[in-house]
């Protein structure tokens, strides 16, 4: 959809959750390269370290401990959460700015995050995503396949897989990602479908409609 054909006035926020390698991320970047025109991601900070295969400023924001604390002190964070022993926040000013030009906002957020968007005067806006892994077996190969953490930083991730699983009924939509493209297309499916829920400028439309219906039927 190019931009010119967007026809709502705001944007609305879609929250994309998963365990660690289940492929949310994988899933984010694709709708984003489909729908640049209309879509954003949120660059979170955080205070982990960066990958070999991350850039600064459009995975993350590597930042330290001391300046996370300041943005969270300060209020610049939408919301912010702990995850596998370290800080990540969503920084609120980009959201705002993108909300208001009418772009949809993407987030690669953990159910901590998703349940504080959830309770903010923003939860009419929040359209929420769980991505669960078709089987442990495969959600463990594909951390060993991704190949960017080492053994110890994978045992925790799926130590904490357990635990964030249970948190699946909190979401809107559940995607079970075992094929890619299937995966891909019902994401696609949920955008389209609660972008057309949300139509809010047709009420020009709807006037002309009405009083040239009533000069046709005199
Ligand atoms: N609450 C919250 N969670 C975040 C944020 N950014 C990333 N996360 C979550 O932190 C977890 C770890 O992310 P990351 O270290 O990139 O590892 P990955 O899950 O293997 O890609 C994931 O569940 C992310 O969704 C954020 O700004 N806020
Ligand atoms: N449906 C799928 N089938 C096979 N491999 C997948 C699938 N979805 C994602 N992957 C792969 O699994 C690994 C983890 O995916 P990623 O998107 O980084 O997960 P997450 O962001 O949830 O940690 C990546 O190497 C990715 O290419």
């Amino acid at each position: 959809m190019s931009a010119s054909s967007k026809i709502v006035d705001r944007g609305f926020m879609l929250v994309v959750s998963s365990p660690s390698g289940a492929g949310k991320t994988t899933l984010t970047r694709n709708l984003l390269q489909e729908e640049k025109d209309d879509v954003v991601m949120s660059v979170s900070v955080t205070t982990r370290q960066k990958r070999p295969s991350e850039i600064e400023g459009v995975h993350y924001n590597f930042i330290t401990q001391k300046r996370f604390d300041q943005m969270r002190d300060n209020g610049d964070l939408l919301e912010h959460a702990k995850v596998h022993d370290h800080y990540y926040g969503t920084p609120r000013e980009p959201v705002d700015a993108a909300l208001a030009a009418g772009k949809d906002v993407l987030f690669d957020i953990d159910w901590q995050g998703t349940r504080q968007l959830k309770e903010s005067v923003l939860a009419p806006d929040v359209v929420t995503v769980f991505v669960l892994p078709p089987s442990a077996a495969e959600l463990k190969a594909r951390l060993e396949r991704r190949a960017e953490d080492p053994a110890d930083v994978i045992a925790r991730r799926l130590r904490n897989a357990a635990e964030e699983i249970p948190h699946w009924n909190e979401y809107d939509y559940v995607l079970v990602n075992s094929d890619l493209d299937k995966s891909f297309m019902r994401l696609r499916s949920i955008l389209q479908t609660e972008r057309l829920k949300r139509v809010q400028n047709v009420q020009t439309l709807v006037d002309q409609l009405v009083a040239d219906l009533a000069k046709l039927t005199g």
